[in-house]
């Protein structure tokens, strides 16, 4: 059935997530708080700076003006940055009219607090507002679904209903989407593998070997998987989509805006200079920071996270990181 879905954030995954929605027959509107990314998108139907070849329908339109955006809406769409997230529900809760369904498509953990973006948007959009809150994860770059790739996915809550109803608002010839009733493993193993994929890329930029990588991948894999069953999910679910399958194509693609950042940090680039020349969110950084309080306050191992925080937060070498970590004592590959 024809739904219309709100979708909040005018970026890259938000774009490519409403086409796709267009493309199901559905009506989208969306809200950007960028004045001239919405007019680019209501006059020329691109955003060149996000997705600088794709014209997307005209039937997918933008707004600065929320209600406007949300007026009617079945079901409302967050894919702005975490940071972001707390005040766009917010501003949210004042212009509801309807009582939608919640999806979210971003991936992180609150600075400070460490809640999880579905926490933050059950404790902003009081029950009486809204319907079930769903997660959409998996391995997905924009560029790839604007552009009709073979896409799988993870729509994820407790409540199968919703996370149907999500499935099938989504699901097409290009894009899969699998139900899933875990939703702190979706979500951690979302906001984690950011953090692996930022080694991966620094592993990448100091030219260091295949060898390295697959040691990266599989032992961040280990501590995502560590840290997430700390915070209550289920370890099956880190060898799923939102897994095992983020962290290859987040480790792995050129698209990565983790990857990348990973790859100029091996390169001998500063932080600084690297986010300010990305003008695009790179999640894994403010990530890194809170598995790291995260890991000492749940008292779980995460070596590469750790080397990780201290190349970005105690401006450690890089090389003497890596040494560090292959002097640890030995241990079992099984010890958890
Ligand atoms: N790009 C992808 O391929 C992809 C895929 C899956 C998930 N994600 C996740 O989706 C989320 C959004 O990523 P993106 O790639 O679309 O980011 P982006 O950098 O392409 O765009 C971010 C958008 O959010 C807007 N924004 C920034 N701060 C804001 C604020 N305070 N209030 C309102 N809007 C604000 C920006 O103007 C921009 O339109 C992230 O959590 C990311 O990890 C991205
Ligand atoms: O470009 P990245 O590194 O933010 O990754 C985007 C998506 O999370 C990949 O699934």
């Amino acid at each position: 059935m024809k739904q219309k879905v709100a979708v909040l954030g005018t970026g890259s995954w938000g774009l490519a997530l409403g086409q796709t929605l267009i493309e199901n027959g559905h009506d989208v509107v969306m809200w950007g708080r960028d004045e001239a990314q919405v007019a680019e998108i209501q006059e020329h139907h691109t955003n060149k700076a996000y997705l600088p070849n794709i014209v997307f329908p005209e039937r997918l339109t933008a707004t600065t003006n929320m209600a406007d955006a949300v007026q009617d809406a079945d079901a409302i769409l967050f894919v702005v940055p975490t940071k972001a997230i707390r005040q766009v529900a917010r501003q949210l809760v004042d212009v509801l009219t309807t009582v939608p369904v919640i999806i979210h498509a971003s991936k992180g953990f609150e600075q400070e607090t460490h809640f999880r973006i579905s926490e933050i948007l059950a404790q902003e959009i009081p029950s009486n507002k809204r319907k079930d809150i769903v997660v959409l994860s998996g391995p997905s770059h924009a560029e790839e679904v604007a552009v009709h790739d073979l896409t799988t996915i993870t729509a994820a809550s407790k409540n199968e209903a919703y996370a149907i109803y999500v499935q099938k608002l989504f699901s097409n010839g290009y894009f899969r989407v699998y139900t899933n009733d875990d939703v702190i493993g979706v979500e951690t193993g979302a906001a984690l593998k950011n953090i692996i994929a930022l080694g991966a890329g620094a592993i990448h930029g100091l030219g260091l070997g295949d060898n390295a990588k697959a040691a990266i991948m599989t032992r961040g894999l280990a501590e995502i998987t560590r840290l997430g069953v700390a915070m209550g999910a289920d370890p099956l679910t880190f060898i799923g989509l939102s897994g095992f399958g983020d962290l290859i194509v987040t480790c792995t693609s050129i698209h990565s805006r983790n990857w990348r950042t990973g790859d100029m940090l091996g390169k001998g680039k500063s932080l600084d200079e690297i986010l300010s020349s990305m003008g695009m969110i790179v999640e894994g950084v403010s990530t890194t920071k809170s598995a790291y309080e995260l890991a000492q306050e749940l008292e779980v191992e995460m070596p590469i996270t750790e080397a990780i925080y201290q190349v970005l937060y105690e401006n450690k070498d890089v090389h003497y990181v890596i040494e560090e970590m292959m002097k640890r004592d030995n241990k079992s590959e099984k010890e958890f």
